[in-house]
C-alpha cells in the first residue's frame, strides 16, 4: 500500500491551479510502490500521476530525479514527462509534502518476464545510458560500497537472526570488494533500479519505465547487473541462460560491452545482490509488522550473491562475442 499521505478533494483542486492540466474529474490512490504516495488524476485535459514524496526521499535530490525524467523524454526515452507548473519549475507543495505529476504511461508491468521482454529491457537499458550522456545534473550514488558498509555496520549485529552465518558471510564479501571493486570501466546515468515493476510492457513491446527515484552516477555495466539479478533468475532463484543472452544481446545491440566491462560483470553482479539484500535486510530488521511500507523477501539475493560467486566468465550469464 503507497498513500501515506492523504490528499482532499479541495487541497488538490487548489494545487492543480498551479498547472496547465484541466479542471480535476477524478483521483484515486494507487496502492503499489513502497517509498512515495502516488495518485492517478484524471483531468479534463488527460490522465496523470501526482506523486507525493514522503520521507525516504529527500527533497534537494528532487530537481536531479525529475530533471533527468524530462532529459530522458525529451531525448525520445520512453518514460513519464513531469507537467511543468505555471511557472515553469517541477516542484510544488502539497499537503505539507514536496509534489510533482507526471504523464501517465500506458501498460502493464510483467510478474512473468519472457527472454522477447529481457531482450526489450536489455535494448531500453543501454538507450537510456545513451540518452543521458549530455545530462548536465550529476548524482552520487549513495548505494554504492561506502553506502553498503553503512547499512551493514546497522544490520550486521542481527544479521544471524535472519540466517545463523550471515554476518560472517557478508564479512567476507566486504573483504573482497575492498580490493576488486571497479572505478575506470565507462559511467554515466544510471537507472541502479530497474526491475519488472518498474519497467511498462504493452504485449511484447516495451511501452516504458519509470521510477528515476534511485538513479544516480555509477558504472553503466553495473545497471546491466542489476538487470540480470531482476529479470534473469526464476522463482526458485536459478538463472535463466535464455533471458541473460536475450537481455545480454539487447543491450549490446544499442551499446557494446567493452572488455574490461565484460570481464568485471561477474563482480559487478555480486556487488548488485549484496546491495538489494542489504536495503531488504534492513527494512526486513527494522520496519515493524503491519506497517504501510513493503517488506521484500532478502533471501532470494543472498542466493542470488552465492551464485555470482562462482560464476568465473560473463560467459555464463551468456553473453556471447558480437
Ligand atoms: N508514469 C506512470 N504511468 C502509469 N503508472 C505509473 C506511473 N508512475 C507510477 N505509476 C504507478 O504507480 C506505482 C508506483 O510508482 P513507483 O514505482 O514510482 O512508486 P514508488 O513509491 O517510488 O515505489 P517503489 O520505489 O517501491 O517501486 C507503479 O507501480 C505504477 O502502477
Ligand atoms: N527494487 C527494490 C526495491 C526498491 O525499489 C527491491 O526489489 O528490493
Amino acid at each position: 500500500m503507497a498513500v501515506y499521505t492523504d490528499v482532499t478533494e479541495e487541497e488538490l483542486s487548489q494545487y492543480l491551479r498551479g498547472y496547465a492540466v484541466g479542471d480535476l474529474m477524478s483521483y484515486k490512490g494507487i496502492a503499489e510502490g513502497s517509498e512515495n504516495s502516488n495518485y492517478l488524476l484524471h483531468t479534463t485535459a488527460g490522465t496523470y500521476i501526482l506523486t507525493l514524496y514522503e520521507k525516504r526521499v529527500d527533497g534537494a535530490e528532487l530537481p536531479f530525479f525529475l530533471g533527468l525524467m524530462q532529459h530522458l523524454a525529451r531525448k525520445g526515452i520512453s518514460c513519464p514527462l513531469p507537467v511543468e507548473r505555471r511557472d515553469g519549475s517541477l516542484i510544488g507543495t502539497l499537503a505539507g509534502r514536496p509534489a510533482a505529476i507526471i504523464t501517465f504511461l500506458e501498460g502493464v508491468w510483467m510478474r512473468r518476464p519472457t527472454a522477447a521482454h529481457c531482450r526489450e529491457v536489455g535494448k531500453a537499458l543501454a538507450g537510456m545510458h545513451l540518452a543521458g550522456a549530455d545530462f548536465e545534473m550529476r548524482r552520487e550514488n549513495r548505494l554504492s560500497v561506502p553506502g553498503w558498509r553503512h547499512l551493514w555496520e546497522m544490520t550486521r549485529p542481527r544479521a544471524d537472526e535472519y540466517e545463523a552465518g550471515l554476518a560472517a558471510e557478508i564479512d567476507g564479501e566486504f573483504a573482497a570488494f575492498a580490493e576488486a571493486w571497479p572505478d575506470d570501466l565507462p559511467s554515466g546515468v544510471i537507472h541502479a533500479d530497474l526491475f519488472p515493476d518498474n519497467v511498462f510492457f504493452l504485449g511484447d513491446r516495451l511501452s516504458g519505465l519509470i521510477d528515476f527515484y534511485f538513479a544516480c552516477n555509477d558504472l553503466f555495466a553495473y545497471d546491466v547487473a542489476t538487470c540480470l539479478n531482476a529479470w534473469c533468475f526464476e522463482k526458485d532463484n536459478s538463472f535463466n541462460l535464455t533471458k541473460g543472452r536475450a537481455l545480454l544481446s539487447g543491450y549490446q545491440s544499442v551499446r557494446p560491452l567493452e572488455p574490461a566491462e565484460r570481464e568485471a560483470l561477474p563482480l559487478l553482479a555480486r556487488g548488485s545482490a549484496l546491495r538489494f539484500m542489504l536495503t531488504r535486510l534492513y527494512d526486513w530488521l527494522t520496519i515493524p509488522d503491519g506497517a504501510l511500507v513493503q517488506k521484500r523477501d532478502p533471501s532470494e539475493f543472498i542466493r542470488r550473491l552465492r551464485f555470482h560467486r562462482h560464476i568465473a566468465s560473463a560467459t555464463e550469464y551468456g553473453l556471447t562475442a558480437l
